[in-house]
């Protein structure tokens, strides 16, 4: 199995670089494993206080279970992934059926501060797009897709996702084999690594 992690600030477009890979390849020969079906189950917790989570802080992730996943698909074995509501910040408490597959993509803001899932990785890619940029792109889909009002996007920005993209999130980076700058939609970076990709499958 070829292991590819995918990492980068919220918004910068992890996910968008994840679909185009997709897009390139065999449905059976391919599956992803995303880090936000990974936050810890916090069903013992209210609304309000789920609200209050600092979710872009490593200790917001479940890396135990992930790391367990990743082996488990490893040794050729089936994994049930979490499937994660953004609307109820919190596990659906369903689903998904993963195979393990010739390729396996784990995409997520914060994989590559995690020892153990970087040594698991073949392949690391950092997305990497300017923080004004994944603002504006974070706005946009909170508002559109994720239930979240204006104050509420600006509130979670200010005091938790830029503190934490500084110290956690962009020094990842180094770890990085390839870097992807996503300022502006990047077909030629992304058909260099669905390249490489094929070839490692030859
Ligand atoms: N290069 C780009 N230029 C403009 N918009 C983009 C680009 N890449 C992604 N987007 C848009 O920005 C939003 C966030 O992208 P997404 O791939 O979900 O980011 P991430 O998974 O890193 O949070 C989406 O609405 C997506 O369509
Ligand atoms: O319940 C939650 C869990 C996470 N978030 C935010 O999501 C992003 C990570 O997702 P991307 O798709 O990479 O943007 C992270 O910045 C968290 O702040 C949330 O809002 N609610």
């Amino acid at each position: 199995m070829l292991t590819i992690g995918i990492a980068g600030g919220t918004g910068s477009g992890k996910t968008t670089v994840v679909n185009h890979i997709l897009d390139e390849l065999q449905h059976d020969e391919v599956d992803v494993i995303y880090q936000d079906s990974y936050y810890k189950d916090t069903s013992h917790l209210t609304f309000e206080e789920r609200k209050n989570i600092n979710f872009d802080h490593p200790q917001s992730i479940d890396f135990e279970l992930l790391v367990e996943h990743l082996k488990i698909l490893k040794s050729g074995q089936t994994v049930e992934q979490p499937i994660y509501s953004f609307k109820t910040h919190n596990r659906t408490g369903q689903t998904k059926t993963t195979q393990p597959r010739k390729v396996m993509i784990v995409e997520g803001i914060l994989i590559l501060t995690n020892p153990a899932i970087r040594e698991m990785l073949d392949i690391k890619i950092y997305v990497q797009t300017d923080s004004d940029e994944r603002l504006i792109r974070r706005l946009k889909r909170d508002i559109n897709e994720r239930g979240r009002n204006l104050e509420e996007i600006l509130d979670r920005y200010q005091n938790t996702l830029k503190p934490m993209h500084i110290q956690f999130i962009e020094p990842t980076k180094e770890y990085a084999d390839i870097i992807i700058p996503n300022n502006k939609y990047n077909n030629v970076a992304v058909e260099i690594v669905q390249t490489i990709i094929k070839e490692r499958l030859i």
